[in-house]
């Protein structure tokens, strides 16, 4: 469904991304991570096409750069870590900004828009803040009204930049589990970056592993969250067991820096 070849992202005199490959099948869910800066954001948004970038990008088996916006936003959904959003919006109205690709120019949202609208807020425990201003709203608030208009868009690939920084134990299960059950049901591809690597290694079928705009690790979560690669890429003292369901559970080691 997607696919990067030797991604490169340059800003300013640095090399942000350097030659990064990107495979994720239909239905998978792909997860980035890596360390401050590492270029996890960067490389979604060279996804996206919102950054300048050498190498290619193939959105279902098509040349990402010869894609019109509309084509592209019915293929791909982003939800990036920190938009802008328009104060005096209500949460509807934003989320209903993710059937923009679907609306003919000129034209009005249909009642099928508003339905889809209206059912992403609904299952986001959003519907009680549908009228309010997007400006009045706490973070974790606004963070799932930015989830909504991205699922409001119904695309079958997802990209979410850190989707659950701002939410609480339960939101964040939430907002996991319903990602996961349209990725079963829906064939959803995701790929998401997360800095709960315990939570990432839940979650995503596979790991990439950014350091310094390089990948430096890519497989199932227990190839990549072993003590030793994250001890060296994030320089923290860890120990890594599995969990109930044999899934890595990276635990911080109390005085280790
Ligand atoms: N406009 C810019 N000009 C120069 N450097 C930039 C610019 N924007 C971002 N960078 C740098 O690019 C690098 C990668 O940034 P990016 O946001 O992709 O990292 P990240 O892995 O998502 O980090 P974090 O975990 O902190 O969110 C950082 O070192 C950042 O300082």
């Amino acid at each position: 469904m997607i696919s990067a070849r030797g991604l490169s992202v340059r800003l300013g005199e640095r090399d942000v991304l350097d030659g990064v490959d990107l495979e994720v099948r239909r239905g998978e869910w792909v997860g980035v991570i890596g360390p401050n800066g590492a270029g996890k954001s960067t490389l979604l948004k060279a996804l996206m096409g919102l950054v300048a970038h050498r190498g290619g990008v193939l959105l279902d088996s098509r040349p990402s750069g010869g894609l019109k916006p509309r084509e592209r936003a019915r293929l791909l959904a982003y939800a990036p870590q920190t938009p802008a959003l328009p104060p005096e919006m209500t949460v509807f109205d934003y989320a209903l900004l993710g059937r923009t690709p679907y609306i003919p120019y000129l034209g009005r949202e249909s009642r099928h828009d508003r339905e889809v609208t209206e059912s992403v807020i609904e299952r986001l425990d959003l519907t009680a803040l549908a009228g309010r201003h997007v400006g009045e709203l706490s973070g974790g608030e606004r963070q799932r009204v930015v989830l909504a208009r991205a699922l409001a868009q119904q695309a079958p690939a997802l990209l979410l930049d850190e989707p659950t920084t701002a939410l609480d134990l339960g939101h964040q299960q939430q907002v996991l589990e319903l990602v996961d059950r349209l990725r079963r049901t829906d064939g959803l591809t995701v790929v998401t970056t997360l800095h709960d690597l315990t939570v990432a290694g839940l979650y995503a079928d596979s790991l990439l592993l950014l350091t310094g705009g390089r990948a430096v690790a890519s497989g199932e979560p227990a190839q990549v969250l072993t003590e030793e690669l994250v001890g060296r890429h994030f320089d923290a003292h860890v120990k890594i067991e599995p969990g109930p369901d044999g899934r890595p559970v990276v635990h911080l080691v109390r005085g280790g820096s």
